[in-house]
């Protein structure tokens, strides 16, 4: 293993690679299978986004952070944050009266990092942390020796291999193969060992990425959640995403009779498709400005 530390905790190096689901993000054996009941691609069903945008009074922005607002990159803190995306989501948060969060796998201290400015709430840890205003992060608790144990057990499985990083978060770990995909299996099957001795957390697979998270946690959650709360409540939830952990979020918005947007390829249960993030940023941008 080669012993570049990321901002993680973890080590690899890494190559940008191939994030359609069934390029990674696909489950493999022993990882936890895709949701079968995602409807499959179907473009032409799909409308365009920019038809009718939801006026921003009416709605409530969640938007993911990786491979949604930002483009993907080999490494979690190789990311680039294009100049001009926190002043856009900080001027669409102001039109929406403050109803726009960044709802994220990531750590919260992460996505602070990246986004020195940034006054929107944000959730993190596929909701396990929430920051509601800078500073004062709220965090589920949970069972700190189970997960400092999976920890362990997580960097040992990532020295076997030098196209594994290990990603520790808070309150979950994550287990990266961006850099050698063909790890996948290897993967896969060494995180269902190490969920088995786990109680209290479960497998959540990612592209290129298995994570190990505290149960009862989900982007759908998270979303819901707010949305009982002001300025959230009685709006129409405008969910943006690219991977999987975005569905149960894009299954909500559906049900509520807002807008889901999916980015990039790949089956979803969103309605609306965006080719990439600088479309997203187009779009959001458009949107901040009407
Ligand atoms: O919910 P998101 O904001 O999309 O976060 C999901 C995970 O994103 C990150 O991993 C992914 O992006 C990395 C950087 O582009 C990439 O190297 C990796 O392969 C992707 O899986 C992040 O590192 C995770 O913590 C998030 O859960």
């Amino acid at each position: 293993m080669r012993t570049r530390p990321c901002r993680h905790g973890g080590t690899t190096p890494c190559a940008a690679r191939d994030d359609r689901p069934g390029a990674g993000g696909a489950p493999q054996a022993g990882m936890i299978p895709l949701d079968r009941t995602a409807p499959r691609l179907a473009i032409q069903r799909q409308r365009p986004i920019l038809s009718m945008p939801p006026h921003p009074a009416r709605a409530a922005y969640f938007l993911d952070f990786d491979g949604c607002l930002v483009a993907l990159a080999r490494q979690p803190d190789a990311v680039v944050v294009p100049v001009g995306l926190v002043a856009l989501l900080n001027r669409l948060h102001r039109r929406a009266g403050g109803a726009l969060a960044l709802v994220s796998g990531r750590a919260i201290a992460d996505l602070v990092g990246m986004l020195p400015g940034l006054v929107v709430p944000m959730i993190g840890s596929h909701g396990a942390e929430r920051l509601w205003r800078r500073g004062r992060v709220e965090r589920l608790d949970i069972d700190r020796t189970v997960l400092d144990r999976a920890i362990e057990r997580v960097t040992d499985v990532a020295r076997t291999a030098p196209g594994f990083l290990v990603e520790v978060k808070p309150v979950a770990v994550g287990l990266h193969y961006r850099a050698d995909p063909s790890l996948a299996e290897k993967a896969g099957h060494a995180m269902s060992g190490i969920a088995e001795d786990a109680p209290g957390f479960h497998l959540h697979p990612s592209k290129q990425l298995i994570e190990l998270r505290p149960d009862g946690v989900g982007k759908g959650q998270a979303v819901a959640a707010l949305l009982t709360e002001p300025p959230f409540r009685g709006r129409k939830p405008v969910v943006f995403g690219d991977d999987l952990t975005d569905e149960p979020a894009f299954a909500l918005a559906n049900r509520r009779g807002g807008v889901s947007v999916k980015v990039g390829s790949g089956r979803t249960a969103a309605r609306h498709r965006l080719a990439d993030p600088s479309r997203v940023r187009q779009v959001l941008s458009t949107w901040g400005r009407a």
